[in-house]
């Protein structure tokens, strides 16, 4: 496990922001799994933590079991935050990111399907992520739509940064199923122009516009 993090580091040489890592494939995909089942059960503890209704007493007994708990994970940590790494199969991870971390608690996590025509994405929004009584937060609701625009601006082979991202609250949009959606309309230059929404089973809830920067200098790969 040690040697396994530590040839992680040694083979990463910063690329803009971007790590290229020469961490095979099938390795990358093995520790994906483990730390995604750890997420999703921290992302269980969320929700249950929000929602419990035990005693003070016990309450206070789970969080010095969690504390130890915590203190075994802290055994080996990386320095930092956990970065975006991708190796020469062009598989990347970014196991920390907010929206998409697979060791992300706090990540919903989105699951991004690229296809020919833009991205989309399923999800369900717990308690997690509550503004208004029984409505997702704003913040969160702007924060996933700017996650899949750059994702479909990134079109997994060039980095793409939000430079405006611009949001319309048509109306609340429930806890619950929601399905997001996004595409580029036009590209100018380094300038990359996204649509963006969120539906419930009522149709839109969320329409988003964003202008996505090419940073000067950074590489493109070919498209796939
Ligand atoms: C190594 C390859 C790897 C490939 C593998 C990919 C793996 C993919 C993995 C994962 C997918 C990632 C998915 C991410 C999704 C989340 C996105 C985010 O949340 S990003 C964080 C929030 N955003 C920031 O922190 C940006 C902060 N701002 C900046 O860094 C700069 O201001 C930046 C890059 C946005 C622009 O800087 P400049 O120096 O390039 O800009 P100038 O050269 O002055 O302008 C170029 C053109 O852009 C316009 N422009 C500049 N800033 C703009 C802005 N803020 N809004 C609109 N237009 C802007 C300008 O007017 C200019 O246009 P004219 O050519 O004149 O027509």
């Amino acid at each position: 496990m040690t040697s396994r993090r530590s040839s992680l580091d040694a083979s990463a040489a910063h690329a803009g922001g971007f790590f290229l890592d020469d961490t095979p494939t099938e390795e990358v995909d093995r520790r994906e799994a483990v730390l995604e089942s750890l997420a999703g059960t921290v992302r269980d503890l969320v929700d249950a933590a929000i929602r419990t209704t035990v005693e003070d007493e016990e309450v206070l007994r789970v969080r010095d079991d969690l504390a130890a708990l915590v203190a075994r994970l802290r055994a080996s940590q990386l320095p930092g935050p956990a970065g975006v790494r991708f190796n020469a199969d062009r598989r990347s991870w970014n196991w920390g990111n907010a929206v998409v971390g697979a060791a992300n608690g706090i990540a919903p996590p989105l699951r991004v399907v690229h296809g020919p025509d833009g991205c989309h994405a399923d999800v369900r929004l717990g308690a997690a992520y509550e503004g208004p009584p029984g409505l997702v937060h704003g913040g969160v609701s702007a924060m996933l739509l700017d996650h899949i625009m750059g994702e479909t601006a990134s079109g997994r082979r060039r980095t793409a940064f939000t430079g405006t991202l611009t949001m319309r609250y048509r109306r609340g949009t429930p806890l619950g199923p929601l399905r997001l959606e996004a595409r580029v309309v036009r590209e100018e230059g380094r300038k990359i122009f996204v649509d963006g929404s969120i539906s419930d089973a009522g149709g839109v809830t969320v329409e988003a516009e964003g202008i996505f920067i090419q940073p000067a200098g950074t590489p493109e790969f070919p498209r796939t």
